[in-house]
Parts: C-alpha cells; structure tokens; sequence
C-alpha cells in the first residue's frame, strides 16, 4: 500500500475518508476515540501545505437527511483537537460542499456532512454508487484512505473513489493492519475471541470462518440471546436475529464437531424495560422471563468468562457485554475488560462502542495490548477476508 509519503501533497487538494463514526448523546459526543485517532494523518497533511477535506459517516441515516446524525458537532471537535478551524459543508456534494472546498488555502481544512445522506455511498448498484462517486472524487485532486472502522463497507467513499483518484493509505490503517496482522499469522494459542454488542446481525456472519480459527468463542452482549433462542430457551424481549437461527444452529454444531468451546452465557441480568433505571434482577440464561430483556451478562457468567480468559496467550474482543452506557448494566462489560487486562495475553480490542466502553468506565487503555478504532472491520480482516477499502488502496 502506497503511504503519505508517497503522495506528493502540497497545494493539492486531498479527499480524507476518515471513520468519525462516535457515539453522541444529542449534540454531545460521549467518546471522541475515533476522531483523536484520525488528528494524525489530517495533521500531517496540514503540515504538508495540503488543502483537507475530510469526509466520513455518522450512525445509519439509510440515505436520508436527518439532523440526528449531522457531522456538525464532530467538525467542532476535530477543530477543537487540531487547534485550528473546521470548515463544515453543511451538504456533503452539493453547492455548500463545492464551495467549501474551493474556499480552502494551503493547511486548511473541511468536513462534509454526513456520506450517508447519499443514496449514492452505500447502494449495492455500481451505476448509483459510481455516479456518486465522481461528484465526491470531482472536490479533490487526492485520495487518503484512513477510515479503518470502514474498510469492510463496498460503499462509494471507501471502495470507487480510491478508483478515480491517486491515492495513499493514511497512518491510522496503516497502524491497524499491521496490529491485525500479528493476529493472524503464528497466533499464540490459547485463541479466544469474545463477541459481544448490538449489530447481531452483521457480526453472525463472521463466526463460521472465526470457528476455524479460534480455541474459544465467548459470546454475550446483544448477540447471545439469538444463540440462546437457537437452543431452544425464552430469551423474552432481548435482541434478537430470529432470520438467523437455523445459522445459529449450524455454528453450535460446527463448534461441537470442531472442538471449539463455544461458551453462551448462563446468568443475565433481565430488565423489565430498555431504560438506565429499569428493574431488573438476576436470571438462568435458560428462564428469561417472557416480559423481560437480557441488558447484560450476569455474576456467575462473567466469572465463567473470565475463567475463560485466564489461560489465553491472545485474545480478541468487540462488542459489550451489556448496554454499558447504563452504569446498572455496564459490569459484564467491566468484568470482560478487567479479565483481558489480567490475562497477560495479547489483547486488542475492537470497535467503536467497545473502545468507548474501556474509557467510560475507567480503565486504562495501556492495559491492552491494542484499542482498535474497527469492530466489524477487525472482525472480517481477522477472518482473513479481502476488505473492499483495503483491496482498493492496494491498487
Ligand atoms: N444485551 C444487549 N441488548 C441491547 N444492546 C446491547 C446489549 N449488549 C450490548 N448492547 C449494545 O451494543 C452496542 C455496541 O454494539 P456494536 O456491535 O456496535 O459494537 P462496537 O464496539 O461499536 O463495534 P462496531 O465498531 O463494529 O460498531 C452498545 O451500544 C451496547 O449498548
Ligand atoms: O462503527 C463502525 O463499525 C463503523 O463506523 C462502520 O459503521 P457501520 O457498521 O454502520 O457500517
């Protein structure tokens, strides 16, 4: 992959794809990880007498405008960690993103708004995609390819840009890959991943290729209730992937047959609704009750997990044990995160809310081995995958 070293920058305009994708309370960004992680490669093209325009995605807004996933609060902060002014598109191709771009002098920068408010970024056709690609690749002369939460996305931004323009792999992917390399050549065994977190749906799919990988699997989060239902148990209102049980199924053979430990939770802590407050009690795994939801792992599974941890020589981690951002319902989360710590194995941690969850609850992020800015992205690179923003800038 060619680097910023191998671009010549200066005076030239340059399209950043960066992965600003942080969690936000309203207007309040609650963890700011992602965008300190992307300062690196934007100030260095600043240093370089560049003209930045950085463009990046916010939550799921499928396509439409909606306030609620603006960019606007993130230009605020990357200007506030850059110590200099964000210019901010208030759309992300159109007249306000050209003339914000044709504003821009050496060593400044802008952010558009929201990729996600084209149709065009994550369409699965190539003729939308592409078109929508050669308005955004038409604002800038360069490519940097730097949003590493991303490059698992065939989406215009990440995949058919870096097609149209020169272009580089920024400093921050090309710090993941070679993290995640170490993770997938002469891996130290015991192997345990530990999945957790709320994209069921998404993160299903790459267990079938990590059960030929891995020596254990602990599953908790959003996702064990889908595999507690494949077992046969009343899991009452917690998420659940019900079009993906028959795979479900399929893996807990596979593990079986594989001699992989696939480890489920035995304990829950039920809530009676989705809130910070909810009443809740203690629960098997196996009796949820019908009216209540599974917000996080209980005491005995988290002692079970951590068990589970002791022996690892490396470990990876992505998606909470329970909905952390709830102090009631954030100790599994904790217990998790304390166990990787202790363990003394090789330890990353994956993922936008994961990383966020480390901070929250105080724990020291020099005590694991790597905090990656990529959940699901990590996840498929470590299934040994080609990921579309990858491919794309190794041409
Ligand atoms: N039992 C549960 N029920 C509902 N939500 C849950 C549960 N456990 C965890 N979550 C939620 O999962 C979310 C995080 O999941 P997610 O899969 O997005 O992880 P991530 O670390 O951000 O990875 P990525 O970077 O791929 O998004 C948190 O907001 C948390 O509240
Ligand atoms: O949070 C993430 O994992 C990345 O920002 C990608 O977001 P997505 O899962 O909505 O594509």
């Amino acid at each position: 992959m060619r680097t910023l070293d191998d671009l010549d920058v200066k005076g030239r305009r340059v399209l950043v794809r960066a992965d600003l994708n942080v969690p936000l309370d309203g207007q309040t960004i609650t963890d700011d990880g992602r965008i300190r992680a992307s300062v690196p490669t934007i100030k260095a093209l600043v240093g370089k007498g560049a003209q930045v325009v950085v463009c990046a995605h916010l939550g799921r807004p499928k396509g439409q405008v909606n306030p609620k996933y603006s960019l606007e609060p993130v230009a605020r902060r990357l200007g506030e960690l850059l110590g200099q002014d964000v210019a901010f598109a208030a759309d992300v191709v159109g007249d306000s993103a050209r003339d914000t771009v044709a504003s821009l002098q050496d060593g400044q920068v802008a952010l558009l708004e929201n990729l996600r408010y084209e149709p065009g970024e994550e369409s699965k056709d190539d003729a939308e995609r592409g078109a929508f690609a050669q308005r955004l690749a038409g604002l800038a002369e360069l490519y940097v390819g730097d949003g590493f939460g991303a490059v698992h996305r065939k989406h215009a931004s990440v995949y058919d840009v870096p097609k149209l323009l020169p272009h580089a792999a920024g400093g921050l992917v090309v710090a993941e890959v070679e993290v995640l390399k170490r993770l997938t050549e002469d891996t130290e065994r015991p192997y345990v991943v530990v999945l957790g977190g709320a994209k069921v749906s998404d993160k299903l799919g790459v267990i079938a290729n990590l059960l030929t990988k891995v020596d254990r699997l602990l599953v908790g989060g959003g996702m064990a209730y889908t595999f507690l239902k494949a077992q046969g148990h009343e899991v009452g209102n917690s998420l659940l992937q019900e079009d993906q049980l028959d795979q479900v199924r399929g893996f807990l053979e596979e593990a079986a047959q594989r001699g992989v430990e696939l480890v489920l939770p035995v304990d829950v802590l039920a809530a009676v609704t989705f809130a910070a407050d909810a009443e809740h009690e203690v629960v098997e795994a196996t009796a949820i009750p019908a009216d209540r939801e599974g917000l996080d792992i209980g005491p005995r599974t988290r002692e079970l997990f951590a068990a589970k941890l002791a022996d690892a020589k490396t470990v990876f981690w992505n998606g909470p044990m329970g909905v952390f951002e709830f102090d009631a319902f954030s100790g599994g989360t904790r217990a998790v995160a304390e166990a990787l710590i202790t363990s003394g194995a090789f330890t990353v941690v994956g993922g936008g809310d994961s990383a966020a969850a480390v901070r929250k609850l105080g724990l020291p992020e020099d005590g694991f081995s790597h905090i990656s800015t990529g959940g699901g992205a990590s996840l498929e690179y470590l299934e040994g995958k080609t990921l579309p923003g990858l491919a794309a800038l190794e041409e």
